[in-house]
């Protein structure tokens, strides 16, 4: 074991490259695409460190061209999670025992594996596997990830450096921080290739086992992790990647002893039914599981009658329609003062004839496909609902059309009811409403804003007025745990705006801060007394 207090890289936010048309990273990455596309990949589980088969095939389209075979995966059952878990445990002893500064080495290697070789490669699955443009995979698989993998290092050093203030004469006080006691489960969304990694990898840097479930939808760039973690030398057992149906996982996970944590990002009723679960099971645990979940939103954009409609205009159609709206920072709903809205209205419908929408592998599209079938289905019945319903008026879009890739027009929206269905549930696509107020009723609007959803992940305010401002600041304290002033309402990035919400969006651990890495190490605190007394008796009793 190597002797000495190691300081680790400081991290600096990874470069976002841009893609622009005669670029080499352009070219790289067309590159990567073809290749990805005139290959059938064969994806099996990671299990101990082992490739595991099963005759049971499921098939990775890209959302956009549904009909396109990019591989086929194994669909693991029961067994194979009982064998991650064995393997998690079997590696365990080696894992937690290996100084920090090792563990932190093999994090920073694969984050220097994707800035460099994989980049392009990983971008490229993201975008066929999960329908995202250059773009948008450029700053999930590439950028936030390796932000997360840095970043994370450098907190957990910050994590072990803090120590008891105080050690009095004759004394030392020290905290040592143990991984969880059993092994950790990471179940993963399917929207970014960055947080599907950094929820196994992050509970991992802290010395804990791991078994992870990615979304079915996003395997094929969950496995390209996989080869990428071994190459920068995780060890077997490590993390352990199977490919089940997740209530069929969880009654493994949840009915097994060693369970000490979930690691989830998803939609809020998976969580909330984990959650139940996990307390009916309470007696079965050696140890209190931590659980840890970031989950749906229904987040907003306000619009004050001071606002710039410019500025107000593009952080609506950015923060609503990027990735088709499958951010869980989405701008979903919107509240533009009246005195504003034709101004506004007309800047967003230039934009949106601008919009070209298709597959991702041309450059040139903006909006892509929506993640599957499910999905399409869902939003295809909101849209038509709205198209029914009295008191809604469909301002752009509205169209859909899964023939060829699971296509939605990017959709505005415009209703009467502040509480309309679509203002107030997550619909997690390119449906965006508006609602627009009177000038004088702001106050009542920030009501409405805080009382309309059960969630509260992200929001923002578009105004000059700073008293406007403040007041929405207050107000909305409690509706979003990332709150945005004269921006969009997404694009948290790693080390400036630690990511999370409350209420109905989770337990806002913060991805990418040092409050979730603590999440996954439980403190042991050692005093040791260096002459320590000798006769029970106080000292007045003479
Ligand atoms: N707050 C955040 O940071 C954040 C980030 C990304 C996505 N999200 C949320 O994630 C959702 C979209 O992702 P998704 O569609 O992949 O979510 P999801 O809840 O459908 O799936 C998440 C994971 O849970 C698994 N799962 C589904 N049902 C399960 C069950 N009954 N038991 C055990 N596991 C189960 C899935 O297979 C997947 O691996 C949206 O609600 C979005 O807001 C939140
Ligand atoms: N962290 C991302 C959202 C992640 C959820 O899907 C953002 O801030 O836009």
């Amino acid at each position: 074991m190597l002797k000495g207090f190691f300081n680790v890289p400081t991290p600096e936010n990874e470069p976002i490259l841009g893609y622009a048309p005669g670029s080499k990273e352009r070219e790289l990455l067309k590159a990567a695409l073809a290749e990805a596309r005139s290959k059938k990949g064969d994806i099996s589980m990671h299990i101990g460190g082992k490739l595991v088969h099963t005759d049971k095939k499921g098939t990775v389209t890209p959302p956009h061209d549904h009909q396109h075979v990019l591989a086929q995966f194994s669909i693991g059952d029961k067994t194979h999670v009982q064998q991650a878990i064995d393997a998690a445990l079997a590696a365990k002893p080696q894992w937690e025992n290996l100084p920090w500064e090792q563990r932190a080495a093999i994090f920073l290697k694969i984050a220097e594996l994707i800035s460099g070789p994989y980049r392009y490669k990983l971008n490229a699955a993201t975008m066929l596997g999960q329908s995202k443009n250059a773009y948008q995979a450029e700053i999930d698989s590439a950028c936030e990830l390796i932000d997360f993998l840095r970043f994370n290092v450098s907190y957990m050093a910050d994590i072990y450096k803090q120590q008891p203030p105080v050690s009095p004469k004759g004394v030392w006080n020290r905290v040592e921080q143990r991984p969880l006691e059993g092994f950790v489960f990471a179940l993963t969304p399917f929207n970014f290739t960055a947080i599907a990694a950094n929820l196994p990898t992050s509970a991992a840097l802290m010395g804990n086992v791991v078994v992870w479930k990615p979304a079915e939808t996003q395997i094929y760039a969950a496995n390209l992790l996989m080869e990428i973690f071994k190459e920068a030398g995780l060890p077997d057992g490590v993390i352990n990647l199977v490919y089940v149906g997740g209530p069929e996982a969880g009654e493994v996970i949840f009915n097994s002893p060693d369970f000490a944590g979930i690691h989830f990002t998803g939609s809020t009723g998976v969580f909330q039914s984990i959650w139940k679960t996990i307390g009916t099971n309470i007696h079965k645990y050696k140890t209190y599981p931590r659980i840890v979940g970031e989950t749906g939103g229904k987040d907003f954009i306000l619009i004050h009658g001071s606002a710039d409609a410019e500025v107000s205009s593009t952080a609506i159609l950015r923060g609503a329609f990027e990735y088709q709206g499958q951010k869980c920072s989405a701008a979903s709903r919107t509240y533009i003062a009246k005195s504003l809205w034709p101004k506004i209205k007309e800047l967003m419908l230039r934009d949106l004839a601008t919009f070209k929408m298709g597959g991702t592998e041309d450059f040139g599209n903006f909006i892509n496909a929506v993640i599957d079938d499910r999905s399409f289905t869902k939003l295809a019945k909101y849209i038509d609902q709205a198209k029914a319903d009295k008191g809604v008026e469909i301002i752009a879009g509205g169209n859909y059309d899964k023939s060829k890739g699971y296509f939605i027009e990017p959709t505005v929206l415009v209703v009467d009811d502040p509480k309309y269905t679509t203002m107030c549930e997550e619909l997690f696509g390119p449906v965006l409403s508006v609602y627009v107020y009177d000038d004088a009723d702001f106050d009542q609007v920030l009501e409405i804003i805080d009382t309309t959803s059960p969630y509260a992940l992200t929001g923002a305010v578009i105004a000059q007025d700073r008293y406007a401002i403040d007041k929405a600041s207050y107000a909305l304290r409690n509706a979003a745990g990332n709150f945005y002033i004269n921006d969009k309402c997404t694009g948290a990035v790693v080390g400036q705006q630690p990511f999370g919400g409350a209420r109905g969006s989770g337990t806002n651990d913060k991805a990418g801060s040092m409050i979730n890495l603590l999440r996954w190490v439980s403190p042991r605190t050692i005093k040791e007394t260096f002459d320590p007394p000798k006769d029970y008796r106080y000292p007045f009793m003479g």
